[in-house]
């Protein structure tokens, strides 16, 4: 059964069609990606999910339950977690503390209470920091714990960024461009730590536009061009796509263990 189901999602930006009727579903255990050219409408999709943009039109619901437009700091606690295009991380703290404020996101205003050092702060913080020591032996972090994060290289960043939506321990983990601006190692690194996840039961909703990445990990791949799902299918079936070759692949793309897919 789906955890997460989207019906007939849809958003306008001044008038402009950004997300138009798309819908998808992803079960525990499942990798779905979304794929597209730039400007395709992924990452707003991802907004209306995960309760940062009110959807024009459509329902999100989680294990059936309609929460769409809900607060993100609410879906948090029902089990959905995400990672931002854009790293969201504090450079001069120290790594470990970064991943300790993953605890306070299903809480409104504890990360301000603990900046601010308000009562009940020092408490949280101590339970924060070894559910954080926990999180980063899981991402392959813990020896960088101490150190600050502004000195960790790009694909370790975007693994602390996974370490931090991982501390509300989700059922659902929207991942936006996780392996964007990774070299070939970190990208691998990148790609056992989702395999890893989604083989603990998470299910994972993934925008990447790391073709050889998307190909390998995903049970299911949804494709969009202007806002609009052209295609969905297995990795095979969507690289030989045709719409899916003149909208964004340009070509056919390998898929391991595809060769004879045709049968
Ligand atoms: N807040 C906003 N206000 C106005 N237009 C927006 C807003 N957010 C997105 N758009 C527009 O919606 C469309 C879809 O953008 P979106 O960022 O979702 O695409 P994308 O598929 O994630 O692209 P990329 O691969 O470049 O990240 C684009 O035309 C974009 O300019």
């Amino acid at each position: 059964m789906s955890l997460l189901s989207v019906e007939g999602l849809g958003i306008a930006f001044g008038g402009v069609r950004a997300v138009h009727d798309v819908g998808l579903t992803v079960a525990p255990g499942e990798i779905v990606s979304i794929i597209g050219p730039n400007g395709a409408g992924k990452t707003t999709l991802f907004n209306m999910i995960s309760g940062v943009y009110l959807p024009g039109a459509g329902r999100v619901r989680l294990d059936g339950e309609d929460v769409t437009g809900m607060a993100p700091h609410l879906l948090a606690r029902r089990g959905l977690s995400r990672t931002f295009q854009n790293l969201q991380i504090f450079p001069a703290m120290s790594v470990l503390e970064n991943a300790a404020t993953g605890f306070h996101l299903r809480e409104r205003g504890a990360l301000l209470a603990d900046l601010l050092a308000l009562p009940g702060a020092r408490r949280r913080s101590a339970g924060a920091l070894d559910g954080a020591r926990d999180l980063l032996a899981r991402v392959g972090l813990d020896r960088a714990a101490d150190r600050e994060a502004g000195e960790l290289s790009y694909g370790a960043l975007k693994r602390l960024e996974i370490a931090r939506a991982l501390a509300t321990a989700p059922r659902l983990l929207l991942l936006d461009e996780p392996a964007a601006g990774c070299n070939a190692v970190e990208t691998e690194e990148i790609d056992r730590l989702i395999a890893g996840m989604a083989q603990s039961g998470i299910a994972i909703l993934l925008v990447e536009h790391d073709m050889k990445l998307v190909m390998r990990i995903s049970t299911h791949i949804v494709v969009l061009d202007h806002g609009e799902k052209i295609a969905e299918g297995d990795p095979a079936t969507v690289s030989r796509h045709p719409d899916v070759i003149a909208a964004y692949l340009g070509a056919p793309v390998a898929v391991e263990g595809a060769a004879h897919a045709d049968g």
